[in-house]
Order: C-alpha cells, then sequence, then structure tokens
C-alpha cells in the first residue's frame, strides 16, 4: 500500500484553487508503489497523478520534474507536469512536497513479449536523444563508490562464496571506464514496474527519481536485465535482440559500446544486487517494503559471467 500520507477531499479542494484544471470529482489512492505516495485526481478536466513525496525535499526535485517536462514537451511518452497558478510545479500539501502529472495511459506487465520490448527499447532510444540538450545535471547517487559501501555493509552477513563473487566482481568493475562511452541523462530504474503499457504501446515511463547523468548503454543494460531475463536470470533471446533492435534502429550503437557490453551488462546486474542486499540486510529504519530478493540479481550476473555470445547490435 503507497498511501503514506493521506489527503481527503476537504483537503485537496483548496490546493486545487492554486490550479487551473477544474473542480475535484473524484480521488482515489493508488496502491501500487513503494516510495511516495499517489493518487488519481479526476477533475472537470480529466484525470491527474498526485504525488505526495514521502523522502525527496522539495529542493531535491527540480532536476527529475524539469526533466520529465523536457521529456514531455519532446514527445515522449512521461506524465506531464501541471504547474500551478504561481508558474511552479512543485508545491505542498499536508506537509509533503508534492506533483501533479497528466494520468499516463496503459498498465504494468509482468511477462512482456518481444514486441513491447521493442517498443520500450524505441522509446528508451528517443528518451536518450531527448535528453541531449536536457541542461539540468545529476551525479549517479548509485555509482559504483555506492556499490563498494554498499558491499562493505553486507560482506560479513553473506555466505562466503558469495562475497568472494562480490568482491571479485566489484574490483573488476573499479578496473572499468565507462567514460569514453556515449553519455547523457539515464532513467537508470526503468524496470517493468515503471512503465505502463498501452496494448503493445507505451503508454508512459514513470518514477524518474534515479535519473542522472551516465552512460547511455547503462540504462540499456539495466533495462534489459529486467525486461528480458528469465525467472532464473537467464537472458530470453527473443526478448533482449527485440528490445536491442528497437533501441538500435534509433541511436545506433558504437564500436566502443559494443565493447563495453557484456561488462556493462554485470555492471546493471551489480547495481541492483548491491542495493537489493543492503535492503535485505539493512532495511532502513521505518521502511514499509518488503525487500526484493538479491539473490535474484547474483544469478543474473552469474549468467553474464558465464555468458560466451553477447549480442548488442
Ligand atoms: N502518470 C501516471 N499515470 C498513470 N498511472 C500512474 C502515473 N504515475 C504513477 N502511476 C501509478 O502509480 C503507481 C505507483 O507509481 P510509482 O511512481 O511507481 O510510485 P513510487 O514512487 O511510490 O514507487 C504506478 O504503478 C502506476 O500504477
Ligand atoms: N527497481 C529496483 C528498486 C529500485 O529502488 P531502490 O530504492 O530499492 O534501489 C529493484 O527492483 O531492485
Amino acid at each position: 500500500m503507497s498511501v503514506f500520507t493521506t489527503v481527503t477531499a476537504e483537503d485537496l479542494q483548496p490546493f486545487l484553487k492554486r490550479y487551473a484544471i477544474g473542480q475535484l470529482v473524484d480521488l482515489q489512492g493508488i496502491a501500487a508503489g513503494v516510495t511516495n505516495t499517489n493518487y488519481f485526481v479526476t477533475t472537470s478536466h480529466g484525470r491527474y497523478v498526485l504525488t505526495l513525496f514521502e523522502t525527496l525535499k522539495a529542493e531535491e526535485l527540480p532536476f527529475y520534474v524539469n526533466l520529465m517536462a523536457h521529456l514531455a514537451q519532446h514527445g515522449i511518452a512521461v506524465a506531464s507536469p501541471i504547474a500551478n497558478l504561481d508558474d511552479d510545479y512543485i508545491d505542498t500539501l499536508n506537509g509533503r512536497p508534492t506533483l501533479l502529472v497528466t494520468c499516463m495511459p496503459g498498465r504494468v506487465i509482468d511477462t512482456p513479449t518481444p514486441v513491447q520490448c521493442a517498443q520500450v527499447g524505441e522509446m528508451l532510444a528517443q528518451m536518450h536523444r531527448a535528453a541531449a540538450h536536457y541542461h539540468g545535471r545529476m551525479a549517479n547517487p548509485r555509482g559504483l563508490a555506492w556499490w563498494q559501501a554498499a558491499a562493505t555493509a553486507v560482506y560479513e552477513r553473506m555466505a562466503p562464496a558469495d562475497a568472494a563473487l562480490l568482491r571479485r566482481e566489484l574490483a573488476a568493475q573499479a578496473a572499468a571506464d565507462f567514460t569514453a562511452l556515449p553519455q547523457g541523462v539515464v532513467h537508470a530504474d526503468l524496470f517493468r514496474d515503471n512503465v505502463l503499457m498501452d496494448g503493445e504501446q507505451v503508454g508512459g515511463f514513470i518514477d524518474f527519481y534515479y535519473a542522472c547523468n551516465d552512460a547511455l548503454l547503462y540504462d540499456v543494460a539495466i533495462t534489459l536485465n529486467d525486461w528480458c531475463v528469465t525467472v532464473d536470470g537467464d537472458i530470453d533471446t527473443a526478448r533482449a535482440r527485440a528490445l536491442l533492435v528497437g533501441y538500435g534502429a534509433v541511436r545506433p550503437f558504437t564500436a566502443a559500446e559494443i565493447a563495453a557490453w557484456p561488462l556493462m551488462l554485470r555492471a546493471a546486474a551489480l547495481r541492483f544486487w548491491t542495493s537489493r542486499l543492503l535492503d535485505f540486510h539493512q532495511p532502513a529504519a521505518g521502511e514499509m517494503t518488503f525487500a526484493k530478493d538479491p539473490g535474484h540479481f547474483q544469478r543474473v550476473l552469474s549468467h553474464h559471467l558465464a555468458r560466451r555470445d553477447f549480442w548488442l547490435a
């Protein structure tokens, strides 16, 4: 359940007077999601999603919110932020910073088809192109230094063989240099639960709160590691090829990216192995989420380490 801060119709009516989106018709809490409070808000003008940020502060939001506005202006399937009458996207309700966005069509899917993977790959490449001239900058908050710190916090709770694998992979990634690859703004968490699919089309990318500047190929690897792997963590070839063909048709991969691909797939798996290990062994105080299985991304990584054929383009 992701309504952490309750909002009533009485709370919302004065808030909506600061916007030009009509009268409140309906208000429904959204059960999905794990970090923020989300409501569907229906007004006489249409349907919107209201987010109350539970951890991010108002001053931390402009990079993400302006990025969403920039991408929406360029025709990317992302929710479009709605400005209030003071021309601000970020407002306040019940003690939380808020954002109102347009409601996107579609739903989260568990088992994508190759056609859907191709559409996600295509939209991801278009998003990378559209973000190329976005002026905001954000260092990756979940980069190598963070993986190393997370690993240090959990090594002693891990089985020795698993800890040894983690140490070896961190050493391999510390020796890697991805800075010469094409860089830009990446979503950095484009899992299935952060994409609404409207049939075979992308209805919308959501949850941009890990977006940052990094190698574009890192985003492709993160996306593929979730959309195109089997339950045992191996790559599903049909889905993976579809996603990569969809992406590469819009932004062809460079020779340097093709060379970096095996290590990048491992980096993307390591990112979520370490964050899930930390959530599992050291859940944050008061956190209301169920820890996701770290073992899944360990298996994804192990499959990548064992693989000999890496097809990118
Ligand atoms: N713009 C939107 N249009 C339609 N549904 C949305 C939109 N934004 C969020 N949702 C719905 O809210 C759910 C939770 O959103 P999400 O951003 O994942 O929350 P959290 O930040 O808590 O993880 C999504 O699974 C989706 O069903
Ligand atoms: N998609 C990730 C979750 C990302 O959020 P985090 O705050 O738990 O790092 C996953 O499935 O692990």
